[in-house]
Protein backbone atom coordinates (compact mmCIF):
# COMPACT_ATOMS: atom_id res chain seq x y z
CA UNK A 1 0.00 0.00 0.00
CA UNK A 2 1.07 3.45 -1.14
CA UNK A 3 0.87 6.99 0.56
CA UNK A 4 -0.73 10.22 -0.53
CA UNK A 5 -1.03 13.06 1.65
CA UNK A 6 -4.40 14.46 1.91
CA UNK A 7 -3.56 18.37 2.07
CA UNK A 8 -2.82 21.62 0.09
CA UNK A 9 -0.44 22.79 2.25
CA UNK A 10 3.49 22.80 0.43
CA UNK A 11 5.35 22.96 3.52
CA UNK A 12 3.30 19.75 4.66
CA UNK A 13 4.25 18.05 1.32
CA UNK A 14 7.44 19.09 1.02
CA UNK A 15 8.22 17.59 4.73
CA UNK A 16 5.71 14.45 4.03
CA UNK A 17 8.08 14.04 0.61
CA UNK A 18 11.69 14.59 2.68
CA UNK A 19 10.42 11.04 4.27
CA UNK A 20 10.85 9.50 1.32
CA UNK A 21 7.32 7.71 1.61
CA UNK A 22 5.16 10.57 -0.68
CA UNK A 23 3.54 8.60 -3.62
CA UNK A 24 0.83 11.66 -4.45
CA UNK A 25 -1.54 14.12 -2.83
CA UNK A 26 -5.36 14.27 -2.85
CA UNK A 27 -7.06 18.06 -2.23
CA UNK A 28 -9.40 20.20 -2.89
CA UNK A 29 -9.76 23.96 -3.98
CA UNK A 30 -11.32 24.96 -0.42
CA UNK A 31 -8.19 24.98 2.08
CA UNK A 32 -5.86 26.39 -1.29
CA UNK A 33 -8.38 30.04 -1.47
CA UNK A 34 -8.30 30.22 2.06
CA UNK A 35 -5.00 30.70 2.26
CA UNK A 36 -5.38 33.16 -0.22
CA UNK A 37 -3.32 31.66 -3.56
CA UNK A 38 -3.93 30.93 -7.02
CA UNK A 39 -5.31 27.52 -7.50
CA UNK A 40 -3.99 26.55 -10.29
CA UNK A 41 -0.74 28.11 -9.16
CA UNK A 42 -0.79 25.55 -6.28
CA UNK A 43 -1.34 22.74 -8.23
CA UNK A 44 1.24 23.30 -10.76
CA UNK A 45 3.25 23.62 -7.46
CA UNK A 46 2.37 20.63 -5.78
CA UNK A 47 3.19 18.68 -8.86
CA UNK A 48 6.21 20.12 -9.47
CA UNK A 49 6.86 19.20 -5.78
CA UNK A 50 5.31 15.11 -5.94
CA UNK A 51 6.21 12.45 -7.99
CA UNK A 52 3.24 10.77 -8.85
CA UNK A 53 -0.53 11.34 -9.02
CA UNK A 54 -2.02 14.55 -7.97
CA UNK A 55 -5.87 14.40 -7.62
CA UNK A 56 -7.95 17.64 -7.21
CA UNK A 57 -11.51 17.61 -7.35
CA UNK A 58 -13.70 19.29 -9.65
CA UNK A 59 -16.40 21.29 -7.92
CA UNK A 60 -19.13 21.29 -10.37
CA UNK A 61 -22.24 19.33 -10.38
CA UNK A 62 -23.35 18.78 -13.67
CA UNK A 63 -21.52 16.11 -15.77
CA UNK A 64 -20.14 18.61 -18.92
CA UNK A 65 -18.78 21.10 -16.11
CA UNK A 66 -16.78 18.65 -14.60
CA UNK A 67 -15.56 17.54 -18.06
CA UNK A 68 -14.73 21.19 -18.49
CA UNK A 69 -13.18 21.79 -14.90
CA UNK A 70 -11.55 18.41 -15.62
CA UNK A 71 -10.07 19.30 -18.90
CA UNK A 72 -8.31 22.41 -17.52
CA UNK A 73 -7.09 20.74 -14.41
CA UNK A 74 -5.43 18.39 -16.43
CA UNK A 75 -3.74 20.61 -18.35
CA UNK A 76 -1.35 22.00 -15.52
CA UNK A 77 0.28 18.51 -15.32
CA UNK A 78 0.48 15.15 -16.51
CA UNK A 79 0.03 14.07 -13.11
CA UNK A 80 -3.37 15.52 -12.53
CA UNK A 81 -6.01 13.28 -11.64
CA UNK A 82 -9.39 14.79 -11.27
CA UNK A 83 -11.69 14.32 -8.27
CA UNK A 84 -14.95 13.07 -9.57
CA UNK A 85 -18.01 12.43 -6.75
CA UNK A 86 -19.85 9.37 -7.14
CA UNK A 87 -22.82 10.37 -8.74
CA UNK A 88 -24.60 10.08 -12.17
CA UNK A 89 -23.46 12.91 -13.57
CA UNK A 90 -20.08 12.12 -11.92
CA UNK A 91 -19.91 8.82 -13.75
CA UNK A 92 -20.85 10.30 -16.98
CA UNK A 93 -17.97 12.53 -16.48
CA UNK A 94 -16.11 10.31 -16.09
CA UNK A 95 -16.73 8.02 -19.16
CA UNK A 96 -15.93 11.66 -21.40
CA UNK A 97 -12.62 12.02 -18.97
CA UNK A 98 -11.47 8.14 -19.16
CA UNK A 99 -11.83 8.59 -22.69
CA UNK A 100 -9.39 11.17 -23.83
CA UNK A 101 -7.16 9.24 -21.14
CA UNK A 102 -7.22 11.76 -18.02
CA UNK A 103 -7.00 10.52 -14.48
CA UNK A 104 -10.07 10.41 -12.15
CA UNK A 105 -10.54 9.57 -8.63
CA UNK A 106 -13.95 8.84 -7.63
CA UNK A 107 -14.57 10.06 -4.33
CA UNK A 108 -17.48 10.01 -1.69
CA UNK A 109 -17.48 5.52 -2.38
CA UNK A 110 -19.74 4.31 0.20
CA UNK A 111 -20.96 1.11 -1.04
CA UNK A 112 -19.44 -1.97 -3.23
CA UNK A 113 -21.76 -0.89 -5.80
CA UNK A 114 -20.99 2.44 -6.28
CA UNK A 115 -17.06 1.56 -6.15
CA UNK A 116 -18.28 -1.09 -9.40
CA UNK A 117 -20.09 1.86 -11.45
CA UNK A 118 -17.42 4.08 -10.69
CA UNK A 119 -14.28 1.66 -12.07
CA UNK A 120 -16.67 0.47 -14.89
CA UNK A 121 -17.02 4.03 -16.22
CA UNK A 122 -13.36 4.15 -16.37
CA UNK A 123 -12.03 5.42 -13.02
CA UNK A 124 -8.35 5.16 -12.21
CA UNK A 125 -9.32 5.75 -8.44
CA UNK A 126 -11.82 4.53 -6.30
CA UNK A 127 -12.02 6.57 -3.11
CA UNK A 128 -13.95 4.81 -0.61
CA UNK A 129 -14.50 7.44 3.08
CA UNK A 130 -13.48 4.78 6.04
CA UNK A 131 -14.15 7.41 8.98
CA UNK A 132 -17.19 8.73 7.40
CA UNK A 133 -18.86 5.63 7.31
CA UNK A 134 -17.72 4.45 10.93
CA UNK A 135 -19.34 7.57 11.96
CA UNK A 136 -22.31 6.14 11.03
CA UNK A 137 -22.19 3.01 12.51
CA UNK A 138 -20.85 1.17 9.46
CA UNK A 139 -17.59 -0.58 9.48
CA UNK A 140 -15.45 1.32 6.69
CA UNK A 141 -12.45 -1.03 6.72
CA UNK A 142 -14.93 -4.43 5.47
CA UNK A 143 -15.99 -2.15 2.49
CA UNK A 144 -12.24 -1.84 1.44
CA UNK A 145 -12.10 -6.03 1.86
CA UNK A 146 -15.18 -6.08 -0.22
CA UNK A 147 -14.23 -3.94 -3.23
CA UNK A 148 -10.91 -5.41 -3.52
CA UNK A 149 -12.15 -8.90 -3.42
CA UNK A 150 -15.01 -7.47 -6.32
CA UNK A 151 -11.93 -6.04 -8.12
CA UNK A 152 -9.58 -8.72 -7.81
CA UNK A 153 -11.89 -11.68 -8.91
CA UNK A 154 -13.48 -9.32 -11.92
CA UNK A 155 -9.45 -8.33 -12.75
CA UNK A 156 -10.44 -4.65 -12.45
CA UNK A 157 -7.13 -2.76 -12.51
CA UNK A 158 -8.47 0.57 -10.62
CA UNK A 159 -6.54 1.19 -7.58
CA UNK A 160 -8.69 1.48 -4.55
CA UNK A 161 -7.57 5.03 -2.21
CA UNK A 162 -8.33 4.43 1.58
CA UNK A 163 -9.90 8.02 2.47
CA UNK A 164 -11.18 9.85 5.23
CA UNK A 165 -8.14 8.06 7.57
CA UNK A 166 -8.56 9.25 11.12
CA UNK A 167 -6.22 7.05 13.45
CA UNK A 168 -3.22 5.02 12.23
CA UNK A 169 -5.03 1.78 12.88
CA UNK A 170 -6.78 2.21 10.30
CA UNK A 171 -3.59 2.57 8.30
CA UNK A 172 -2.48 -1.10 9.59
CA UNK A 173 -6.29 -2.74 8.34
CA UNK A 174 -6.51 -0.64 5.24
CA UNK A 175 -3.66 -2.04 3.90
CA UNK A 176 -4.67 -6.20 5.05
CA UNK A 177 -7.59 -5.91 3.55
CA UNK A 178 -5.90 -4.87 0.05
CA UNK A 179 -6.10 -1.16 -0.23
CA UNK A 180 -3.57 0.08 -3.26
CA UNK A 181 -2.92 3.67 -0.95
CA UNK A 182 -4.14 5.51 1.72
CA UNK A 183 -4.75 9.15 1.69
CA UNK A 184 -3.68 10.71 5.21
CA UNK A 185 -3.48 14.04 6.76
CA UNK A 186 0.17 14.81 7.87
CA UNK A 187 -1.26 14.52 11.29
CA UNK A 188 -1.88 10.60 11.42
CA UNK A 189 1.48 10.28 8.47
CA UNK A 190 3.11 11.66 11.45
CA UNK A 191 1.95 9.67 14.10
CA UNK A 192 2.93 6.41 12.34
CA UNK A 193 6.45 6.42 13.13
CA UNK A 194 6.04 6.87 16.71
CA UNK A 195 6.35 4.31 19.11
CA UNK A 196 7.75 4.84 22.59
CA UNK A 197 9.95 1.78 22.88
CA UNK A 198 11.67 3.40 19.55
CA UNK A 199 12.34 6.32 21.41
CA UNK A 200 13.42 4.66 24.54
CA UNK A 201 15.75 2.33 22.37
CA UNK A 202 17.53 5.74 20.59
CA UNK A 203 17.71 7.13 24.21
CA UNK A 204 19.50 4.07 25.64
CA UNK A 205 21.68 3.60 22.67
CA UNK A 206 23.20 7.18 22.98
CA UNK A 207 23.33 7.13 26.78
CA UNK A 208 25.43 3.90 26.12
CA UNK A 209 27.58 5.46 23.49
CA UNK A 210 28.02 8.90 25.53
CA UNK A 211 28.94 6.70 28.69
CA UNK A 212 32.01 5.21 26.89
CA UNK A 213 35.16 5.55 28.43
O1 LIG B 1 -9.76 13.22 -2.53
C1 LIG B 1 -9.80 12.62 -1.49
C2 LIG B 1 -9.93 11.19 -1.44
O2 LIG B 1 -9.41 10.65 -2.61
C3 LIG B 1 -9.67 13.32 -0.20
O3 LIG B 1 -9.32 14.67 -0.35
C4 LIG B 1 -10.93 13.20 0.61
O4 LIG B 1 -11.83 14.14 0.18
C5 LIG B 1 -10.61 13.31 2.08
O5 LIG B 1 -9.81 12.19 2.44
C6 LIG B 1 -11.83 13.28 2.93
O6 LIG B 1 -12.69 14.33 2.60
C7 LIG B 1 -11.50 13.47 4.35
O7 LIG B 1 -12.59 13.02 5.01
P1 LIG B 1 -12.99 13.52 6.45
O8 LIG B 1 -11.76 13.38 7.31
O9 LIG B 1 -13.44 14.93 6.26
O10 LIG B 1 -14.07 12.60 6.83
Amino acid sequence: MKFFLDTANLEEIKLANAFGVLAGVTTEPTPVVKENVSFHDRIREITEEVSGSVSVAAVSEQADEMVAEGKVLAEIAPDVTVGIPMTLEGLKAVKVLSAWNIKTNVTLVFNANQALLAARAGATYVSPFIGRLDDIGHSGMELIGVIKEIFTQHKIQTEIIAASIRHPMQITEAAQQGAHIATVSFDVLEKLVEHPLTDAGVKRFLADWNSRI
